[in-house]
């Protein structure tokens, strides 16, 4: 065979290819595909209990639920044969659904312990440039945030670090819609400086707003993969599966 016979495309900048995971015996993630271009954000969505965070956690290679199959790839890096720690090295950066934010730091020192290590991303500087609010609360402790400012500073301390996709698990849940706005206006600027990502959320409208395009799963697998703009328009997929 030739060299140019057959030669397998390359994968997508960001590429999820047949995934499954398991939490001891329970199959949650079954088969699970999607690949993201550079600088698009991407809206995984589903029912309670479809399998989305477990997919979110399978990707940043944490050690539960156990990806047993699958591969995943971002900006030609093999993710699937790293560790946790490795991946987010790689450039992957979960923000989980907890926001994880240090007790007794304050919001300052939370942003410069995510810098301790290379490598590092945005300077203090430029992250205080998109996220204002943190500037002023600088010399608060990080816990005593309100919501909204800490899931800011969850992603402000992603951008801490050189990341090249960022996975958020329901970034709006329990905030005031004025605060999702706030948010929502930040993930924008976010994309604008060539960020990809990848947005799990039960508030599916808003995410739909914000997406380019939208992956939805059901019991483990993918039943749709498009346009943001198409789950809009498409009212009995909307009701199937989002019960919107
Ligand atoms: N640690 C765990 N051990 C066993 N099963 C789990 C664990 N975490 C989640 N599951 C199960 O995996 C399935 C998928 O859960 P997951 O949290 O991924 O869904 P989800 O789509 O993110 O749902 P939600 O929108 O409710 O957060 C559920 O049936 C859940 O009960």
């Amino acid at each position: 065979m030739s060299q140019t016979e057959n030669t397998p495309s390359a994968p997508a900048y960001f590429s999820v290819s047949d995934l499954h995971a398991y939490y001891g015996e329970s199959y949650i993630v079954q088969g699970v595909s999607f690949d993201v271009k550079e600088g698009e954000i991407l809206a995984l969505l589903g029912r309670n209990g479809a399998g989305k965070t477990s997919t979110l956690r399978a990707i940043a290679r944490l050690d539960d639920p156990q990806m047993t199959h699958g591969e995943v790839w971002l900006d030609h890096q093999p993710l699937h044969e790293m560790r946790a720690y490795q991946a987010a090295q790689a450039g992957c950066s979960l923000v989980p659904e907890d926001r994880r934010i240090i007790a007794g730091l304050t919001v300052e020192e939370n942003l410069q312990l995510a810098q301790i290590v290379e490598p590092v991303g945005w300077p203090l500087k430029r992250l205080y440039e998109l996220f204002p609010r943190l500037k002023e609360r600088r010399k608060q402790e990080g816990v005593t945030l309100s919501g909204g400012e800490q899931q800011m500073l969850a992603i402000a301390r992603a951008l801490a670090r050189d990341i090249k996709v960022l996975l958020l698990d329901e970034p709006y849940e329990g905030l005031a819609p004025v605060i999702v706005d706030e948010i929502e206006k930040t993930l924008n600027l976010i994309k604008e400086q060539g960020i990809t990502t990848v947005i799990v959320e039960q508030n599916a409208l808003r995410a739909l707003a914000l997406a380019d395009r939208a992956v939805i799963l059901d019991t483990g697998t993918v039943v749709f993969d498009g346009l943001a703009s198409e789950v809009l328009e498409n009212d009995e997929l909307r009701a199937e599966y989002l019960a919107i």
